[in-house]
């Protein structure tokens, strides 16, 4: 579905990624993660061109996307990031519709459309007339997520999207786009700090460290360290962690 071909991108001499090769296949849930600043951002934001890289091509479904108007690579792009910048002055449901509006749906299918992206999200139809300042956290990164999803992408990317949320809104939002994943057919990447979330959300980690893949493996193999003391590190710290609680459960 998309790869990268010897990519490369500088900021004022400064290497940022630095010759990423990679293919995501069609369906898969990837997870990107690495300490901060690695690159996983600007990874992400060169899928659809908000980076445009120095070196190399990527390609969506065999094409180059810097031949594509980026208008066009967008539509099938859906982009969801913390603090998701609704518009202040937009309804839920104008948010939501906004794309559908400009791909000229008509009114009463875009009604039925953002009816049932809100149940998609598991949001309640009546929030639908409310604007982003009436939302909670939670409420608001479903209706950014519904708003991605409006366009139907073939892809979704996702930056942080559960950051800003309180750990249980987290797990459940988490879960819940998992599923619409898998029953939508998406191909989704997610920039994430948080290995835990990383190794039970996606079905393949990759770890970035300045600039370059560390690692690419599916959750049951990365969870061994994949050899390297920087991962291990990251991955001890969820685990000990898990151990703790486990043990406190256990009145130990
Ligand atoms: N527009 C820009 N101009 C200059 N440098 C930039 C720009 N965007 C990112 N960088 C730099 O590129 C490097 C990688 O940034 P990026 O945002 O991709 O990292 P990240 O892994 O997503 O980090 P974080 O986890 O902190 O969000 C950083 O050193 C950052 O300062």
């Amino acid at each position: 579905m998309i790869s990268f071909d010897h990519v490369g991108k500088h900021y004022a001499g400064r290497r940022v990624l630095d010759d990423v090769s990679l293919t995501i296949e069609r369906g898969s849930f990837v997870a990107l993660v690495g300490a901060s600043g690695a690159g996983k951002t600007t990874l992400l934001k060169t899928i659809n061109r908000l980076v445009e890289i120095d070196t190399g091509a990527i390609a969506i479904e065999g094409r180059d996307i810097a031949a594509q108007p980026v208008a066009e690579l967008r539509r099938r792009i859906g982009y969801v990031f913390q603090g998701i910048g609704l518009f202040p002055h937009m309804s839920v449901a104008e948010n939501v519709a906004l794309v559908p509006r400009l791909q000229g749906m008509p009114r009463e299918e875009r009604a039925a459309r953002v009816a049932e992206l809100l149940d998609l999200v598991a949001l309640p139809a009546d929030l639908a007339a409310r604007h982003p300042a009436q939302l909670s956290g939670g409420q608001a990164q479903r209706v950014g997520f519904a708003r991605a999803l409006a366009a139907r992408p073939a892809i979704m990317l996702m930056d942080e999207p559960f950051g800003a949320l309180d750990p249980v809104t987290r797990d459940e939002l988490g879960a819940a786009y998992r599923a619409l994943h898998d029953v939508m057919g998406l191909t989704s990447l997610i920039v994430t700090h948080d290995m835990a979330e990383a190794l039970l959300l996606a079905d393949r980690v990759i770890v970035i460290g300045e600039g370059r893949i560390l690692a690419d493996q599916p959750p049951r193999a990365l969870i061994h360290g994949a050899g390297d003391p920087r991962i291990e590190a990251m991955i001890a710290v969820a685990r000990r962690s898990a151990a703790r609680l486990d043990a406190l459960a256990a009145g130990r």
